[in-house]
């Protein structure tokens, strides 16, 4: 922390990887060897010397020589450069130009670097010219870079100790960079901090030496409870992404600077119980059960994402209680859902796996016995929601009569039928196929009661939820007959990692197809939930808009410009907007924009204000009775 005023206090940042998220001269050997038949191979052999200058394994000096070499760059490469490097700020710099601005008599850059490249872009962000310390590169007649200064300092090694030393400045120095050269700054006692910077590069070595890691210039900032861009750094977020969420979904958190850790499969209960605690934003597939007891110890919990469409697997109530919100994928694999069923009411009807499975053992069982075409047939869906409706539009394409039940009144799509009891529906389908919500009184939906309702020889899909179907039942159903074949892709208890073996009764039943709950998993849909569900989530956390939750009033917000807004998420009991208004009356705030939703568990109230309040506003905010969650954006 900071112990002296801000007069006192100077800031020495470095500038390849650091203020930029490049090494430029590597950028620099991209543009120079242009066209060059061997440019792959310097490139990676200047990146290398980079590293190990950075690291301290070779000098300072030893390692701009070996790189200049390397270039063949010229003068004329340099504005390509500069326009490179210009939108390769690093995100965190960008975003604090009003702390670089409103400090710049005491930020210094001090870089192994070249003033050509580095003036240009670290005064478009503030900083002052005579405040950059760096190399200067020295051309021959043709313009060609052959050298640089050697009398600089900064070219020698612990050149940056030396300038530090002689630039004697008066006051406290903090040093941010990415390099062992600048940790050096801190070794030789010149500095009184050392903080590690690490949005684009990590150096263990650099790492290990360092008073505070630094993700981003935003934790700096907070860890000095300087002026900043981001109320809380995003480093200090910590996401936790289950089931192998799609890499893209990662991108998205790590380039908005969370602290993202993934894992390929599920966890159970105790597990979760263990990995939640410091956790602010949850992803989870189908399969992680997000249960009370979960929740209990998810005290830092803001939202959920379920990359999947079910949430039947979240206790939305508690999540609510606890004013987590949750968000789902509701279309993102609908179609790949249809896609499958199709294909397997197909497949089914014409006894493909049990003929293929023979063809594999030499069998030739040529014969139209006991296989039938589509079209014509009665198909029968329980459950017409998105996928139930997108199904019934495919099937009558196909040719199938559709028929459907609900527990809600929906509209028929194209010439499908609705039925006015399970019963009716079951009794009238050739085939059958559950597209419900797992909610947990649709256990059991299909038991032996209702096997017994079907038609002789029905054929019966369910690729919604595993405990929607009375496993016992549809054994019996497959082996007396009454089912001819069965497609099945979810199960009462599934597997938690591709690791663990397949156990159910199901297994060896001719004619059936089993699959690994892949209704959803194709490349499509995991991309687009990728995209799709992060959206949502930083939605949330970076704006507060609750669009699209599954279990919070919904509200989408306008950007936040110039205000602080303040998010209070409560019980929805009376007169909680009132006590809010009393205490902005109270200390004379000036509201710019007010937003609230309830729902019956909560409440949710948004509101800007100008930017000057004092700290009790927010903490009287957070005592009012029945307040949930207090959240401030800025
Ligand atoms: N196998 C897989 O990989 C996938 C499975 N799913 C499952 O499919 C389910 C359905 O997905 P969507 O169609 O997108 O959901 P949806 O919410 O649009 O539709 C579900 C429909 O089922 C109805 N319903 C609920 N209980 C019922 C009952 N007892 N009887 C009749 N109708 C009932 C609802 O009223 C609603 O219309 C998801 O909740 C999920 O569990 C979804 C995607 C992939
Ligand atoms: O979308 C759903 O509800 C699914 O069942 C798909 O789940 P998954 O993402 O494959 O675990």
């Amino acid at each position: 922390m900071l112990t002296k005023t801000l007069e006192q206090t100077y800031f020495v940042i470095d500038f390849d990887s650091t203020f930029t998220k490049v090494e430029a001269l590597d950028v620099l050997g991209e543009i120079s060897l242009a066209g060059h038949r061997d440019r792959e191979a310097i490139l990676e052999k200047i990146k290398i010397i980079t590293d190990r200058g950075m690291s301290g394994e070779i000098s300072l000096s030893k390692s701009i020589e070996l790189r200049l070499e390397l270039l063949h760059a010229h003068r004329d490469h340099l504005p390509a450069l500069i326009e490179t490097l210009k939108n390769e700020i690093s995100d965190s710099f960008q975003r604090n130009r009003e702390f670089l601005t409103e400090h710049a008599d005491h930020i210094y850059i001090v870089s192994s670097g070249f003033k050509e490249f580095i003036v240009p872009i670290v005064t478009s962000l503030g900083i002052k010219e005579e405040n950059v310390f760096a190399n200067t590169f020295v051309f021959d007649a043709d313009g060609n870079i052959v050298s640089c200064d050697c009398e600089n300092p900064l070219s020698t090694d612990k050149g940056k100790v030396k300038l530090i030393r002689d630039l004697k400045l008066e006051g406290d120095i903090y040093v941010i960079g990415d390099g062992y050269t600048d940790y050096e700054i801190r070794e030789s006692g010149l500095a009184n901090r050392f903080y590690a910077f690490t949005e684009n590069v990590m150096r263990p070595k650099v790492i290990e030496k360092a008073d505070h890691v630094a993700p981003s210039l935003d934790e700096f900032l907070y860890h000095n409870k300087l002026s900043r861009s981001q109320s809380y750094p995003k480093s200090r977020i910590k996401v936790l992404l289950l089931e192998n969420v799609h890499p893209v979904a990662v991108k998205l958190f790590e380039s908005e600077g969370f602290n993202v850790e993934i894992l390929k499969g599920a966890l159970d209960e105790d597990e979760l119980i263990e990995k939640i605690r410091d956790v602010s934003i949850l992803g989870i597939r189908s399969k992680t059960q997000v249960t009370s007891r979960v929740l209990e110890h998810a005290n830092k919990l803001m939202c959920v994402g379920a990359f999947c469409i079910g949430t039947n697997q979240i206790d939305l109530k508690t999540c609510t209680e606890k004013g987590i919100a949750v968000f789902n994928a509701p279309y993102s694999n609908t179609r790949s859902v249809v896609e499958l069923a199709i294909g397997e009411i197909i497949m089914l009807v014409r006894n493909i796996v049990p003929k293929s499975n023979k063809m594999h053992e030499g069998v030739w069982d040529k014969s139209a016995k006991n296989s039938f075409e589509v079209r014509g047939k009665k198909l029968g869906l329980v459950g017409y929601g998105n996928i139930g409706t997108q199904l019934s539009v495919v099937a009558e394409a196909l040719g199938m009569e559709v028929y459907f039940y609900d527990i809600v009144d929906k509209l028929a799509l194209g010439n499908a039928r609705k039925c006015k009891t399970l019963d009716e529906l079951l009794a009238v389908s050739d085939f059958i196929s559950l597209h419900t919500d797992g909610r947990a009184s649709n256990k059991n939906l299909i038991g032996a009661r209702e096997f017994a309702l079907m038609k002789e020889g029905v054929i019966f899909l369910n690729l919604s939820r595993g405990h929607i179907v009375d496993i016992e039942a549809l054994v019996n159903a497959i082996k007396t007959g009454r089912v001819a074949g069965a497609g099945v892709d979810v199960f009462p208890y599934e597997p938690k990692t591709n690791n663990e073996e397949f156990i159910n009764e199901l297994r060896g039943l001719p004619n059936v197809i089993l699959s690994p709950h892949i209704g959803g998993s194709t490349e499509e849909a995991q991309e687009n939930i990728g995209n799709f569900v992060p959206g949502k989530l930083l939605e949330y956390i970076n704006n507060g808009s609750t669009y699209g939750s599954v279990n919070f009033p919904e509200v989408q917000l306008p950007l936040l410009k110039d205000s602080h807004r303040l998010l209070h998420i409560h019980a929805n009991v009376p007169g909680i907007l009132a006590k809010i208004n009393a205490i902005f009356a109270n200390y004379h705030i000036n509201i710019q924009g007010q937003y609230l939703k309830t729902t019956e568990q909560v409440g949710y109230v948004i509101t800007d204000i100008a930017k000057d309040y004092s700290d009790e506003v927010v903490n009287e905010l957070r005592n009012i009775d029945n307040t949930i969650k207090f959240r401030l954006l800025y």
